[in-house]
């Protein structure tokens, strides 16, 4: 039976709830420059990185920009959710994140951090909760945003543990695909309709269990044995 050595979180969305900000910040940049923005287009960009999000947006305008007038559009994005982000403080924490911190703690797992964002440092510091985590990635040193998994696997190897042995927990579709081709187990937190290609899907993170490959049931059909590992069933006993 496997037991994984780390788990990497992913950030907005999943530990906190910081896509409404996203979204609000998003939603004013889109109305300046005319382009229809709603929930269900922010949908798509949730686990893009900030560039990548603004290039989706822009595909949508008949207008044609330049390299400058991106970069500046990002730039006022960001300061407008750099605002918001400004009145966060620990009771942004969504439900059952520091219970999963501590349950990962208690368990003797190191803890990553692998959130594409630029102000993840500012936002775990908002969240007073920064000192939790053994490494954070620096988003400014990742070449290729999610879906790539150059993100998890920096984590990874700052936490000095190889990615088979660790499990990722994240919320958006990009986010899963990066874990998986890591190599990494994937906990998906949200919908599993969504979420189909994460290995276990949890509502959120009060359901949080640090998942094994326990042999959770175990069928044989003429002379083949079929295994199912639990993979962070609630019904695992060997879980935690
Ligand atoms: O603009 P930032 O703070 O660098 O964030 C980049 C991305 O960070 C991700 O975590 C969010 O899901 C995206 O919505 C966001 O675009
Ligand atoms: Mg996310």
């Amino acid at each position: 039976m496997k037991r994984y050595q780390a788990v990497i979180f992913d950030l907005d969305g999943v530990i906190t709830d910081t896509a409404r900000y996203h979204y609000l910040a998003w939603q004013r940049l889109a109305d300046t420059q005319g382009v229809h923005f709603d929930e269900a287009f922010n949908e798509h960009l949730k686990g893009i990185d900030r560039m990548g999000s603004l290039e989706l947006i822009l595909a949508a305008s008949p207008r044609r920009y330049t390299d400058a007038e991106k970069l500046a559009l990002a730039t006022e994005k960001n300061e407008h959710y750099k605002e918001l982000i400004a009145t966060m403080t620990p009771a942004d924490l969504l439900p059952g994140a520091t219970a999963a911190l501590d349950a990962a703690r208690a368990a003797g797992l190191k803890i990553g951090l692998a959130s594409v964002s630029r102000n993840a440092f500012t936002v775990l510091d908002r969240l007073g909760i920064t000192h939790r985590f053994d490494y954070v990635v620096d988003a400014g040193t990742i070449a290729r945003g999610k879906p790539d998994p150059e993100i998890f696997l920096k984590a990874a190897r700052e936490l000095g543990v190889v990615p088979g042995d660790c499990f990722g927990v994240e919320d958006a579709v990009a986010g899963v695909a990066s874990i998986k081709a890591a190599g990494m187990f994937a906990v998906g937190v949200g919908d599993p309709r969504v979420l189909a290609a994460a290995d276990v899907v949890i509502p959120d993170l009060t359901a949080f269990r640090i998942p094994c490959t326990a042999i959770t049931n175990k069928t044989t059909i003429t002379s083949k044995t079929k295994e199912t590992p639990c993979n962070g069933a609630a019904s695992c006993s060997s879980c935690s």
